[in-house]
């Protein structure tokens, strides 16, 4: 795929980068290589107070990246801005957290002193997608800088921009040159990074045949990799349900971000008893979302973010059918219904898409479905539902609608998940683990968990010395004072580095506001 951003609401191509050449990369890769020896020194308060101003900085630069966020993959504006400001608040979980998460543990033994200490691994290699162009990145970013690891980002090639605007953000913070570095390479490129000596882990998040290829590398290199892959996530509805907010949530869950997320809703087991009233309510629902212009505050639906996310819709919608599925609404690419702006491109928008009645067994009933397209499938009870929402070869995550406490029980711990949420629909948090099981990948993110994949956790055995709590503490540099909500341009780092220039200057939002 070329690096270039190509606007999916318009067809706009918006700007074309070349890829690194191999000197280009090299001289990254020693700037990493450089930085995983003096970063990890710099004492934890300061890591806190850089990654708080990262977080300023999201707050402040909110709308230029959601716009950017919309103009490279086609999420909806409100839902781009949400994205950003969640960034922020993962950066401040971190800088508040990560001194507990790091400190050092001791454990009673027969020794003076035991105990287990974290160390960053390195530098850490990042493969991210392009459904959430700065979430997906800033929950590797905020814990690996924090623990004083070094981040590389291989990002989508469709959000070069959203790419380098990560890497700006995180210089003007404040954080030394090489702690993280954006590489604009192409795919091929990522197996030449991963094999480099300098390199020490990698995550991925993305399709089941990305990771499982790299993955396979990083096994037969001996380096730790986490995976967070696709899912076809169950929302299951029992009849203790409150079925006005079942329906509300069912879409809501459905079409997150287009329908292009990993933890969106994607099949739908409803019980017998109130199948006939969710169908009806739910295809109605679907059926009145306001469909177009992204950039719109009032649109609820956007465009896929490739032709080939339609096609790959078109594809399956048929194969549905071909099954025995009856199509509800909705299954031919365009706007359906409910367009607000019908001069952007055909070609890219999908409506809202319902099919009931595709049979168990057909392959297409197990797969990940990419886009807005719901399939509604009948259960008989509690152990039926269980048994449908664990007949496909993912496990990441299931909401359930039920009151029936004992039906909870059972549903948390009979589904085959990496999370389990009831009456709400799966959402990551920063306090939370996240991740999945079976295809859906192996490790996690966020909270200490997610800290913890990329660090060395290291037993230390010590005879006839101090106890672990006469140890100095790993915060003991004093706290830089915080700074306020809405802070002034950040000189002080500007005259400590010349090369960190006001994130305007690196021409990622081309002309500024108020040049237009
Ligand atoms: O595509 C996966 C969802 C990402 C998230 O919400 O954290």
């Amino acid at each position: 795929m070329p690096i270039q951003s190509l606007n999916p609401a318009t067809g706009q191509l918006l700007r074309s980068f070349d890829a690194l050449t191999p000197e280009q990369l090299e001289s990254k890769l020693a700037l990493a290589a450089q930085a995983a020896v003096t970063y990890p020194l710099e004492p934890l308060g300061q890591r806190a107070f850089w990654m708080r101003r990262l977080a300023i900085q999201l707050e402040n630069d909110a709308d230029d990246l959601a716009a950017l966020m919309t103009a490279e993959m086609g999420k909806t504006l409100r839902s781009a801005r949400a994205e950003v400001l969640k960034c922020a608040a993962g950066c401040r979980y971190y800088a508040a957290n990560a001194d507990s998460f790091l400190a050092p543990e001791p454990i009673e033994s027969e020794h003076a002193q035991s105990y287990v200490r974290y160390d960053p691994l390195g530098v850490v290699l990042a493969v991210m997608p392009w459904n959430f162009p700065l979430w997906q990145v800033f929950r590797f970013l905020a814990p690996a800088l924090m623990a004083g690891n070094i981040g590389l980002l291989k990002h989508a090639s469709n959000v070069p921009q959203c790419a380098l605007a990560i890497e700006a953000l995180v210089r003007r913070a404040g954080f030394p040159r090489g702690v993280f570095q954006t590489l604009l390479i192409e795919a091929r490129q990522v197996e030449a990074v991963l094999a480099d000596k300098r390199v020490a882990a990698v995550t991925v998040t993305g399709s089941e045949a990305a990771g499982r290829a790299i993955a396979a590398q990083a096994g037969w290199l001996i380096k730790k990799s986490v995976l967070e892959l696709g899912g076809s996530d169950p929302f299951i509805v029992l009849p203790s349900a409150d079925l006005d907010a079942a329906v509300t949530n069912a879409v809501q869950a459905r079409l997150i971000n287009n329908g292009q997320s990993c933890i969106a809703a994607k099949r739908f087991l409803v019980h017998t008893a109130i199948y006939d009233e969710f169908e009806t309510r739910f295809v109605a629902a679907m059926q009145a979302t306001v469909v177009g212009d992204p950039m719109r505050e009032t649109t609820e639906l956007g465009p896929m973010a490739m032709p080939s996310a339609v096609s790959a819709l078109v594809t399956q919608v048929q194969a549905a059918v071909a099954a025995g599925g009856r199509l509800l609404c909705g299954g031919r690419p365009g706007f359906g219904e409910n367009a607000v702006d019908t001069s952007a491109v055909p070609g890219c928008f999908f409506p809202p898409t319902v099919i009931a009645g595709v049979p168990r067994d057909a392959a297409v009933a197990k797969e990940e479905t990419f886009g807005p397209l719901a399939m509604l499938f009948r259960v008989e009870d509690v152990e039926d539902a269980i048994e449908l929402a664990n007949d496909t070869p993912f496990g990441l995550g299931a909401s359930c609608w039920t009151n029936d406490p004992e039906e909870q029980e059972r549903l948390a711990e009979g589904i085959q998940a990496g999370c389990v949420f009831f009456n709400a629909p799966v959402a990551s948090d920063p306090r939370l683990p996240f991740g999945g099981i079976k295809h859906s990948g192996y490790g996690r993110e966020l909270s200490s968990a997610g800290m913890r994949e990329f660090l060395n956790a290291k037993t230390v055995v010590v005879e006839g010395v101090a106890s672990p709590a006469d140890q100095p503490s790993l915060f003991e540099h004093p706290e830089p004072e915080p700074l306020p909500a809405m802070a002034p341009p950040m000189e002080p780092f500007l005259e400590r580095d010349p090369d960190l220039l006001p994130l305007r200057s690196h021409s990622i939002f081309g002309r500024s506001r108020g040049s237009e």
